[in-house]
């Protein structure tokens, strides 16, 4: 089967956006896991940190779902739903349109650029519930709130919440990497306390409405940036950290940067904001009996990467990294 592809990032979290409708033939769940599993490979594959499926939806403009890299499904994406959100105000030529996710049919639209010259989406993340059988978490009390959780680690505390995604996020004064990892690892292997996987994320205040966030993910490991983790993150950060509600947190990551506008009316939300970064589009010819891809040699590329640089090496500077 031919599939075309746009290859993009939200901060350097990389995905290969699908555009099912364009395709000869449907694709089953089995299908896209081995798709997944194929291109996804850093080291055979075409690499990435996952694939972005789009479909046409009844309830809203276009329906999103989400493959990580070892072929899981995701409840949410945030930095690839920005990356959804613009190529679906692109096909429709409107500012503002809905994505339907796994969990909820979600506002979308473009807003004025988060760094100069890229552009810049914005998208809702929600439903998000304290709740621990939302993760699901299996423990005794109904939330976990700045908790030890002695199966992970002594040292640190976490708070746990779905975005709809499954989070736990730890506020912490350094962040290192290799400590991250274990725990990402130790937490994803613990299916007693986390049945379906969890996203781990260490946050570093760096000022008032200002943090540096790091996420091991569920289905991929360590990634530059995770966009419903930094909206957890953000969340954590006004409840554990002093962080204002409705003003922008900034947050830094590995791969850039974004904001996240968090409301905390009767319910929490975020608004997630950042790039949307169209690195190439190519073609690539899967056999999935055979589970083997034949590349095609012609890669579209933009520009949009070589400017998005600029906001890297910002970031990292404004990071501290
Ligand atoms: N990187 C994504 C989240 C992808 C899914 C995650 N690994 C999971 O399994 O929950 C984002 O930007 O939100």
């Amino acid at each position: 089967m031919d599939i075309p592809y746009i290859k993009c990032h939200g901060s350097d979290n990389d995905f290969i956006m699908i555009d099912e409708r364009k395709l000869e033939e449907s694709l089953t769940d089995e299908d896209r896991k081995e798709v997944a599993l194929l291109l996804s490979d850093r080291l055979e594959g075409i690499g990435s940190d996952g694939i972005l499926y789009v479909l046409s939806s009844s309830k809203a403009e276009a329906c999103m779902r989400m493959f990580n890299s070892d072929g899981s499904e995701a409840e949410m994406c945030g930095n690839g739903l920005r990356c959804v959100a613009r190529y679906i105000t692109e096909e429709t030529g409107k500012e503002k349109v809905h994505i339907e996710t796994a969990k909820a049919v979600l506002p979308v639209e473009r807003v004025s650029d988060i760094y100069e010259g890229i552009a810049t989406f914005s998208v809702a993340i929600e439903p998000v519930s304290f709740s621990a059988s939302s993760l699901p978490m299996e423990t005794e009390s109904e939330q976990v709130v700045d908790t030890v959780l002695r199966d992970l680690t002594e040292d640190q505390t976490f708070t746990a919440l779905s975005v709809p995604n499954p989070h736990i996020v730890s506020v912490v004064t350094e962040l290192d990497e290799e400590v991250l990892e274990n725990i990402g690892k130790k937490a994803n292997n613990s299916p007693h306390l986390f049945p379906n996987g969890v996203n781990v994320s260490f946050v570093r205040k760096i000022d008032d409405n200002k943090i540096f966030v790091q996420t091991y993910e569920r289905g991929v490991g360590l990634t530059n940036a995770c966009g419903t983790a930094m909206s957890a993150s953000s969340i954590v950060s006004v409840i554990v950290a002093g962080n204002n509600p409705d003003l922008p947190v900034t947050v830094m990551n590995k791969g850039g940067m974004v904001q996240c506008i968090v409301h905390d009316n009767e319910e929490y939300k975020v608004e997630l904001q950042g790039n949307a970064t169209y690195v190439y589009e190519a073609e690539v010819r899967v056999d999935i009996s055979t589970q083997s891809f034949e590349e095609s040699p012609h890669h579209v590329h933009t520009e949009e990467n070589e400017r998005y640089s600029e906001l890297r090496e910002f970031a990292k500077t404004e990071g501290g990294l």
